[in-house]
């Protein structure tokens, strides 16, 4: 059973102690400050194949006691990558109600309010997800900074049914819709750089792709994330709340960051 959490005597300090790769090399995430930014021409604008899911399919939503996390479906992939990624699952990382700076990614040091992941697998090389995941080359992670502006009703799309994943294992179908509505503008805009899983089992696998502009969810879809779940099964009698899922940002040295557009 994965026994790792955000907090207490499994938190992320102890985590190397059971996944040796939490204390390694590559670590995510990481800040983005001046220093390691590098400009990159040959960096091409990501491109999305099959997100536009018809709302005749289901993807399904669960609470994995770490995240919630929604499964995607096989026929979404990305391109202007090294190699073409099959999307896999999106997830979120939060803070809690009286400290909305829960992403994980931080630029000049400035936690954003919440984080939204999108796994994928590099489909050219590996059967799936499981094959590719310890992979130097097996994952391609899209990650979307999120803090506080208008109403989503894209976010809404999914936070509608976070009533219905409140506890560990608790899973909900929502109906398809086109999850590039979750990105960002400026899809051609972003940090690359070479990283890792930022939870266990933490292999240094994943080729990061953060937007630089951020989407904007409304205060009250925020307070929605960071109250609606807990990691707990519906009958514990010691009932934990899914708050501060995020990990801190590791040490990055002697490493660049590629930058897809001019400061
Ligand atoms: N921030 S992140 O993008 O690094 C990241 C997570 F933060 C996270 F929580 C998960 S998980 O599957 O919900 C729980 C831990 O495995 C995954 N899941 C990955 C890791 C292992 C695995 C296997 C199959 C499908 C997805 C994943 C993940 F890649
Ligand atoms: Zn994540």
């Amino acid at each position: 059973v994965s026994k790792w959490s955000y907090i207490g005597p499994d938190g992320e300090k102890a985590w190397p102690k059971k996944y040796p790769f939490c204390g390694g090399v590559f670590q995510s995430p990481i800040d983005f400050h001046k220093a390691i930014l590098q400009y990159d021409s040959n960096l091409l604008p990501v491109e999305f194949i099959g997100y536009n899911v018809p709302s005749t399919d289901q993807f399904t939503l669960i609470n994995n006691g770490h995240s919630v996390k929604m499964y995607l479906s096989p026929a979404m992939f990305i391109r202007n990558l090294p190699f073409e990624y099959t999307a896999s699952q999106l997830h979120l990382h939060w803070g809690n109600q009286n400290k909305s700076e829960g992403s994980e990614h931080t630029v000049g040091g400035k936690h954003f309010a919440a984080e939204l992941h999108i796994v994928h697998y590099n489909s050219e090389k590996y059967p799936d997800i499981t094959a590719a995941m310890d992979k130097a080359d097996g994952l391609a992670v899209l990650a979307v900074l999120l803090e506080i502006g208008p109403f989503s009703p894209s976010y809404e799309k999914i936070f509608r049914h976070f009533q219905n994943v409140k506890y560990k294992d608790q899973k909900v179908l929502v109906p398809g819709f086109n999850i590039q509505e979750l990105l960002p503008d400026r899809l051609d805009e972003y940090y690359r750089y070479k990283g890792s899983l930022t939870t266990p089992p933490c292999y240094p696998s994943v080729l990061w792709t953060v937007f630089r502009h951020s989407v904007k969810i409304s205060q009250d879809q925020l307070l929605a994330l960071e109250t609606a779940m807990y990691c707990t099964q519906s009958d514990d009698p010691e009932p934990l709340e899914m708050v501060d899922n995020f990990r801190n940002v590791q040490e990055f040295h002697e490493r660049l960051v590629f930058i897809s557009f001019h400061e």
